[in-house]
């Protein structure tokens, strides 16, 4: 069976995305996924998403997403924005400027223009804190440290260790390593849960530590984020008691190519 991929990256983060609309697609199988977004023997991705049928007259589609390992995970962030750019090109949306679609932690709004897509994120009630560290779920789980001199940080080795602690046990969580520039710019370095390795970008973890970063300074609302793959923008509402809400992440989203796959049926 031939199927139509298109690969998108935002900021970095890379994704082959597929129109499953006609629910030909095998959701259940993980090997699928993991050969597609295998780097040498497949197209190549940090993980893949599929833009299915909504039932509810208000939203226009939803999205499902897997990590590069084949499991199916609750958000990205820079997914979310590259589908919504993907929605827009493919005309699976009422109206470009501002839309809906679902995602397994619900909700989101998105508005699309000059290739730049604002993604509305999940409200965040709650944030943990530990010795050194602030953990919250922004769509999915993201632990949040603040350093000096990230770029000296073996994030692979530093990362995995907290991912597959005991503390975080049995979900796992993404790690994030955040080095202040000034009171509303910060730089972020991500170790992966589900790519298992450093992604240029983690739209999720990029709010989890504007979110935290505010939490710790009482400072700003508005941040300017620079990621190995560029930079984005995160502005949101509330606080540590009556929660986080209105929360956006801003930046582009690119196709970089359309391709053919023939899968086995
Ligand atoms: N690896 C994450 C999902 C993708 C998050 C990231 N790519 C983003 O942009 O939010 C997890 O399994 O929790």
């Amino acid at each position: 069976m031939q199927v139509d991929f298109y690969k998108y990256q935002g900021t970095g983060n890379d994704f082959i995305i597929i129109d499953n609309r006609n629910g030909n697609f095998d959701t259940k199988s993980t090997s699928l996924v993991s050969f597609l977004c295998h780097r040498r023997m497949g197209i190549g991705a940090d993980g893949l998403m599929l833009l299915e049928s909504n039932d509810s007259e208000k939203v226009d589609f939803t999205m499902r997403y897997y990590n590069s390992d084949g499991k199916e995970a609750s958000m990205c962030g820079n997914g979310g924005r590259c589908i919504a750019a993907f929605a827009v090109r493919i005309g699976a949306v009422t109206n470009a400027d501002e839309f809906y679609f679902e995602a397994a932690d619900g909700m989101h709004v998105a508005k699309f223009k000059n290739d730049i897509v604002s993604l509305k994120m999940i409200d965040v009630s709650h944030i943990d804190s530990g010795e050194g560290y602030y953990f919250l779920n922004t769509g999915v789980p993201h632990y949040v440290t603040h350093r000096n001199n990230i770029a000296d940080i073996d994030i692979v080795n530093n990362g995995s260790k907290i991912r597959y602690s005991a503390t975080f046990k049995p979900d796992g969580t993404n790690v994030n390593f955040v080095e202040q520039q000034s009171h509303n710019q910060i730089k972020v370095r991500t170790y992966e849960r589900g790519v298992e390795n450093e992604t240029y970008s983690c739209g999720t973890g990029v709010v989890a530590s504007a979110i935290a970063t505010f939490v710790k300074n009482k400072q700003e609302k508005f941040f300017d984020v620079d990621v190995k793959g560029g930079r984005l923008q995160v502005h949101f509402e509330g606080d540590e008691k009556s929660g986080f809400s209105n929360i956006w992440l801003i930046g582009p989203a690119t196709l970089v190519f359309e391709g053919k796959v023939e899968l086995e049926r």
